[in-house]
């Protein structure tokens, strides 16, 4: 029996202790939380066997450490973990959305001679807390696992332990260097976090002044926006702790702003077709150029009428069809008018076996829908 400690016992580090739950039931689960009530309602689930205020009451017990708390605190546990004295063979490893102010600090656990594998788990949502944990949340997703911190045959025997703990979550290993995984995630992740919740800022005024248009804001708005109710101490960190990337990131998308403001001043519609065209034909070929680097790709969109049984009906056909759905999302619900049903898939196959089935049985599907 092994003792696996969850540093941080939120979406991640619940997602993660679910999932090991489920595969080894026989381990103990200990979490190290800031919130009393969290650990009371997992120990009281049976989500995890104990748990503890302070990580340096139950660090030396562990056998594998998972520091699933925000980036910060991350930083800050690998310098606690430094000091204390841990078991010789303790696997230490994070889930942190950065990876190289991570690994330069878990430096001093490598100097201890304590085993450190950076990772990432790139999937998530933007809903936090425990509430929202589910052992299937990374299901079919890419997991980075940091190659500067794989230094030695006994670290990689570690990477390939850690990687049979977590077999459970279903994911598909990735090995990357911290800086190209910090320029990666910088691009796809952290930029259009700074960018939606800039564009929910700037029409804050709008909503207030006319409250119209608040009811207006339509699905465009919406879809590019949902990641704007990410949790902000989480993104703060994130921030703060890819801070160069992701400065030459803003400066790049001004000068994609300042064309376009250009064009416009010049009513240069040539310039301004491009623009969109480009993003057009990038946008509608990620799935083929992503291929199953992309699972959350793979999607259906339909018309879901406003009448009771409608998702019901859906699901039933996809099920009947015996085709695994890996998510859905209703994207547009008004009263009394269609809302737009987003469903998810974990390959172009299903997904086309999807269409066929929906559409077989009246069941149009739009939008997005090469
Ligand atoms: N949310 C997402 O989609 C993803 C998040 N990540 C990373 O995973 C980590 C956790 O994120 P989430 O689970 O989403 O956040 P969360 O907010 O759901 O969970 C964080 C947990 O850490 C706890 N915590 C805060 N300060 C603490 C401290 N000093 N000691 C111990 N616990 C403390 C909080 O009470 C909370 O339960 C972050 O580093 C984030 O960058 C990685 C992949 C996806
Ligand atoms: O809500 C979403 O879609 C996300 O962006 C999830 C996410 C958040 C942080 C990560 O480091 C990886 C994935």
């Amino acid at each position: 029996m092994k003792t696996i400690l969850i540093d941080g016992l939120g979406l991640i580090g619940g997602s993660i202790a679910l999932a090991i739950r489920k595969k080894w039931p026989d381990d103990r689960i200990v979490a190290v939380d800031v919130s009393p009530a969290v650990l009371e309602h997992a120990k009281r689930s049976g989500i995890i066997d104990e748990g503890s205020l302070q990580l340096n009451a139950v660090a030396a017990d562990a056998d594998v450490i998972v520091l699933s708390a925000p980036v910060g605190i991350i930083i800050d546990h690998i310098k606690t973990l430094a000091e204390l004295s841990l078991k010789p063979e303790v696997i230490v490893t994070d889930v942190g959305s950065t990876k190289q102010e991570i690994v330069k600090h878990a430096q001093k656990l490598t100097e201890k001679k304590v085993i450190f594998i950076g990772g990432h788990p790139m999937a998530g949502w933007h809903k936090t807390t425990i509430s929202a944990a589910r052992a299937d949340l990374f299901q079919s997703a890419y997991y980075f696992l940091i190659d500067d911190t794989l230094i030695d045959e006994r670290h990689k025997a570690a990477a390939r332990a850690l990687q049979g703990l977590l077999s459970e979550l279903d994911v598909k290993w990735l090995t990357v260097s911290a800086s190209r995984h910090d320029r990666i995630v910088a691009q796809i992740s952290h930029l259009p976090h700074i960018l939606a919740s800039g564009l929910v800022n700037m029409s804050q005024n709008e909503f207030q002044s006319s409250p119209l248009s608040l009811k207006l804001a339509a699905g465009g708005f919406k879809s590019i926006t949902r990641i704007a109710s990410s949790d902000p101490t989480m993104w703060t960190d994130i921030l703060l702790s890819n801070r160069e990337t992701l400065i030459d990131k803003i400066n790049r998308f001004h000068q994609y702003l300042e064309r376009v403001r250009q064009a416009l001043a010049a009513s240069d519609r040539e310039s301004i077709r491009t623009f969109f065209e480009k993003a057009k034909v990038t946008r509608d070929n990620l799935n083929e150029q992503t291929g199953a680097h992309a699972p959350n790709f793979y999607d259906l969109f339909l018309d879901l009428p406003d009448r009771i049984g409608s998702l019901a009906r859906v699901t039933r056909i996809l099920e009947n069809a015996k085709i695994n759905l890996v998510n859905i999302h209703i994207l547009e619900i008004r009263e009394d008018v269609a809302g737009v049903l987003q469903l998810s898939f974990s390959n172009q196959e299903d997904r086309l076996l999807a269409k066929r089935e929906l559409n077989r049985h009246g069941l149009p599907t739009i939008r997005g829908d090469q």
